[in-house]
């Protein structure tokens, strides 16, 4: 199915899929210049490194989405590994500091050119501001997200996790080459689930996102290809 084919895809579609066969069965009917793809903790966890290589191995660019957060050393052997695998993009949590951010990066320096992008988690798309006064955050999600997408790029990574709500303000403040990438991404009508800070495609793209990680609107869908067909559509007005 064509899918719409397009030089640089903006989608990346989360896979979080329980069952290997059904992701595969996706990305058969889909094509590497129609969407980028993400695997996260619920695929890595059931079905590892093996898994990642088969969708490395099909051309497609991966998004490891495993948002490391841990002291210097366990992170920065963790992304070097990410490398090993061939993925396209890595991230990290920003709230794990520069110094781990910096060790991070660092680690990608004797992989050149074949180095992936190495991005950081500033707010979770998942929170609003309630959610983060019972972490002891009291600053709205906004705030937050500039200190730390500050901080991510003062360390200097390539990028943050962001909802679509702060790309506008973070694409003035830290500049245009700096990655915005996108999750929390509804097209109109489906079901916003557990995420708080949301956007359409099309609005997401305007405000100034980079890639917008959609799931559970595509993979859920009775045509998962049809309906990134339909999202890809509504990006190339
Ligand atoms: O802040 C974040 C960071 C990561 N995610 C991940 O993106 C997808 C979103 O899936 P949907 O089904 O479109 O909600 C999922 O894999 C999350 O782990 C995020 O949502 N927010």
């Amino acid at each position: 199915m064509n899918t719409n084919l397009v030089a640089d895809p903006k989608v990346v579609v989360a896979l979080d899929y329980a069952d290997q066969k059904a992701a595969l069965n996706f990305i058969d009917q889909i094509d590497p210049s129609s969407c980028r793809l993400k695997i996260g903790k619920e695929m890595f966890t059931h079905f590892g490194p093996a898994f990642a290589k088969q969708i490395v191995d099909r051309k497609f660019d991966l998004f490891l989405d495993l948002k490391f957060h841990d002291i210097p050393n366990t992170v920065a052997k963790a992304v070097a590994a990410s490398a090993d695998l061939g993925v396209w993009m890595v991230n990290v949590h920003a709230s794990g500091g520069r110094r781990m951010m910096e060790a991070a990066k660092a680690s990608l320096d004797s992989y050149g050119k074949d180095a992936p992008l190495l991005i950081a988690v500033t707010v979770l798309t998942s929170m609003e501001a309630q959610d983060l006064a019972e972490v002891g955050i009291n600053v709205s999600p906004q705030e937050h997200v500039k200190r730390l997408a500050k901080l991510t790029q003062d360390s200097g990574l390539d990028g943050v996790v962001c909802s679509a709500q702060e790309a506008s303000m973070l694409s003035q403040s830290l500049g245009k080459e700096f990655k915005l990438v996108t999750p929390g991404i509804r097209p109109v009508g489906s079901d916003a689930g557990d995420q708080r800070r949301i956007m359409t495609p099309a609005e997401a793209i305007q405000a100034g996102s980079h890639y917008l990680v959609i799931g559970r609107p595509i993979t859920q869908a009775v045509n998962p290809a049809q309906v990134l067909a339909e999202i890809n559509q509504s990006l190339m007005v």
